[in-house]
């Protein structure tokens, strides 16, 4: 569905991104994240075609979105504003916006969708930030888009509506939409990403599918256990008074070797033993590659 190939992005002599790859696969979400300014919007703008390659190739739907118009009417976009006027009602602004789409498109279904229904009176200004943002949401999937670009979807949104709108993706994906997902929260990405990229500094510095990316980094084991000797383990333990921490690159080997140990010999108590999260690989990220 998409296709970033040896993309360059320059504002006047600054490199903003030097040289990114990857693709998007029909019907998965693909999270593009990053550090701030890592060049995240640069590269959305030019794969939405509101800006050309210093160099590389970027392909949608197999063209190029500079210069063929036609897959907008295929393509919706979350932006972070709409833009709409605030003295608008919820449901005028709704009609507006699939008045300027080329497909047919359901209003109300995607009010409905929304949980938008009972606001539809009510003046886009008076709207709360979580409610705006699911307006938003809702001009994006106006025309029933095969490709769905989704910036920071649920900022400001409470744990409940921030949880709906998860499931709506999911619906979406379940009937083959394709999403591109840009977030600066990370448990967001952990939820949806099939794949991803993480941006640093114009590069990607990270990519893969989730469930690769979380495996090539270090699972980790804690509990609370008195001042005694461990058995010996592939990862390495750290302790802070009686909390004991263990970074380990082979997380059942390490689990088994220490429950075999533990056996009969001491409590393991508050015992969890997880997976890298994305935030710690986001971090080592921002602390290992090299500040241009
Ligand atoms: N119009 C512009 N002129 C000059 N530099 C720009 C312009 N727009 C962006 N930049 C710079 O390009 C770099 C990448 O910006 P971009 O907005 O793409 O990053 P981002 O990953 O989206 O950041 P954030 O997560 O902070 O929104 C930044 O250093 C930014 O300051």
């Amino acid at each position: 569905m998409i296709e970033v190939s040896g993309l360059r992005c320059r504002y006047g002599n600054f490199e903003a991104v030097r040289g990114v790859d990857f693709e998007v696969h029909r019907g998965e979400l693909f999270a593009l994240l990053g550090t701030n300014g890592a060049g995240k919007t640069t590269v959305l703008e030019t794969i939405e075609g509101h800006r050309a390659p210093a160099e590389g190739r970027v392909r949608v739907f197999g063209v190029n979105p500079a210069r063929d118009r036609r897959i907008r009417s295929r393509t919706g976009i979350m932006l972070q504003d709409s833009g709409f006027a605030g003295d608008l009602t919820v449901a005028e602004t709704a009609r507006l916006a699939a008045r300027m789409l080329t497909r047919k498109s359901d209003v109300d279904g995607a009010l409905d969708a929304l949980g938008l229904d009972p606001r539809r009176d009510v003046r886009v200004k008076q709207l709360s930030g979580g409610e705006r943002r699911r307006l938003d949401l809702a001009l994006a999937l106006l025309g029933e888009p095969d490709l769905l670009f989704l910036d920071e979807p649920t900022v400001g949104m409470d744990p409940e509506s921030r949880r709906a709108t998860w499931e709506l993706v999911r619906g979406l994906l379940r009937t083959g939409t394709t999403v591109l997902l840009t977030t600066h929260y990370l448990e967001e990405a952990e939820r949806l990403a099939h794949r991803l990229a993480i941006m640093h500094e114009g590069c990607v510095a990270v990519s893969g599918s989730l469930v690769d990316v979380l495996a090539e980094h270090d699972a980790r084991i804690v509990f609370t256990a008195p001042e005694i000797e461990l058995p010996a383990l592939i990862g390495s333990a750290m302790r802070h008074e009686s909390r004991v921490e263990i970074r380990t690159p082979d997380l059942q080997r390490d689990l088994q070797t220490l429950l075999n140990w533990a056996d009969g010999r001491l409590d393991l108590s508050g015992l969890r033993a997880q997976p890298a999260s994305l935030e710690e690989i986001f971090q080592s990220v921002r602390e290992e590659v090299p500040a241009r």
